[in-house]
């Protein structure tokens, strides 16, 4: 049994405590059962914090997150809170702590269960059996480059500025994670930028060239274009096994590829550091969905992109990995026969909510 591992719970706004409930649900299962003790603690984040401590993300938060073996987070943001300074938005906590977590490398599986190739927006063939992980850049690129900012120019005109900034090391790090992630696939990694206009992305081509050849000889590495791979992941997504790209590609990318699973709602990330001198990688694990303000408080969210970021999380940060394998049998076994939520409703399913997705899983868990 795993013990004493300390776990601090972000559920910060929206669907975010929704499904985090029913994530935390799991965790009882797992210590119910002895499969695991933990330390849980929970705090604010997003707009939640900015009502309470008037900041997305306090020191004190900030602070737990760092001391804590793992982070689950819900997600943040909302309607409520798109008028406060932009420094201080509820998605600058967000950015905030992947930055000060140094959780640079950020994993978004993208697999298709048997049950829910129908719920495509892609015909099922072209992605029954889809298995692709997207390996995004997540302290890095656009969203941290310098400068930025609005500023009035002398003719009265505003100007917007956000700068793409990467570096060599930067890059090799992350490329490092997607090479040694598809040793353990299909050897097959897929480097994306626009190379073709943007200096950070062919200095990002450059990179990605010579750490295969210096480090990765036995990984076959292939280019492409940032366009034209949102092109191939709609035509074609199972030509794919591991894409690396930076952060404003991989958001963005990781969306689609998340469509052709059936829904935004169940794909979670892991997002990992490097491992520190006593041998702990930082671990900080979110759906890739947002705060979704149309169906919040309607008790329809789906949860399962939040229970499998908590399996990633087991998987990851505590090597627990009967138990993240367990809960992910769970979600094909609940796809399979189950209702849906509104999300991935399907005829002739009935279609259940938030809490009833959860009720499903738990059974499913307890028969094992
Ligand atoms: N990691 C985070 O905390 C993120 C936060 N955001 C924030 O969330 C807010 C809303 O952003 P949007 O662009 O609308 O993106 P979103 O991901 O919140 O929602 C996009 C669409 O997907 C649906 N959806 C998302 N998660 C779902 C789930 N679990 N079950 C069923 N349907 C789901 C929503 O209902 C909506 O129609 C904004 O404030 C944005 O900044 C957006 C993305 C990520
Ligand atoms: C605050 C945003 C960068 C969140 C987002 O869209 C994401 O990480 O996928
Ligand atoms: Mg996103």
């Amino acid at each position: 049994m795993i013990a004493n591992k300390n776990l601090l719970l972000m559920p910060g706004d929206g669907i975010g405590p929704e499904v985090m409930t029913q994530a935390k649900r799991v965790l009882n299962w797992l210590q119910e059962t002895k499969r695991a003790s933990f330390n849980i603690e929970e705090e604010l984040v997003g707009g939640a914090s900015i009502d309470a401590h008037g900041v997305p993300l306090t020191d004190a938060a900030l602070a737990k997150a760092k001391a804590a073996d793992a982070v689950l987070f819900g997600s943040v943001g909302g309607p409520k809170w798109d008028k406060v300074p932009f420094n201080i938005r509820p998605e600058a906590g967000l950015l905030k702590l992947r930055s000060e977590l140094q959780v640079f490398a950020n994993l978004r599986p993208a697999k298709v269960f048997d049950a829910l190739a129908a719920a495509s927006s892609l015909k099922p063939d072209l992605v029954r059996g889809l298995d692709i992980m997207i390996v995004r850049e997540c302290i890095g690129g656009i969203y941290f480059g310098e400068p930025r900012g609005i500023e009035t120019l002398p003719n009265g005109e505003q100007k917007g500025v956000n700068t793409e900034v990467y570096t060599t090391h930067e890059i090799q790090r992350v490329g490092r994670v997607a090479f040694e992630l598809a040793r353990k696939r299909q050897n097959r990694v897929c480097s994306v930028e626009k190379a073709n206009v943007m200096e950070a992305g062919l200095l990002w081509r450059q990179v990605m060239t010579k750490l295969k050849a210096e480090e990765f000889p036995d990984v076959e590495l292939s280019h492409m274009y940032a366009d034209n791979c949102a092109m191939q992941l709609a035509k074609n997504p199972k030509q794919f096994d591991v894409i690396v790209t930076g952060n404003l590609f991989g958001d963005i990318l990781s969306d689609l590829a998340a469509m052709l699973t059936g829904s935004l709602g169940l794909l979670p990330s892991a997002t990992l550091g490097a491992k520190d001198a006593s041998g702990r990688i930082p671990g900080f694990y979110e759906p890739i969905h947002g705060s979704a303000p149309d169906i919040a408080g309607k008790g329809v969210a789906n949860p399962l992109a939040e229970v499998l970021s908590l399996a990633m999380l087991l998987r990851y940060s505590f090597d627990m990995q009967e138990d993240a394998d367990a809960i992910e049998a769970a979600v094909e076994r609940v796809l399979a026969k189950a209702g849906r939520t509104p999300d991935i409703k399907a005829e002739g399913r009935p279609t259940i909510s938030t809490s009833e997705m959860g009720d499903a899983l738990i059974a499913e868990l307890r028969a094992i």
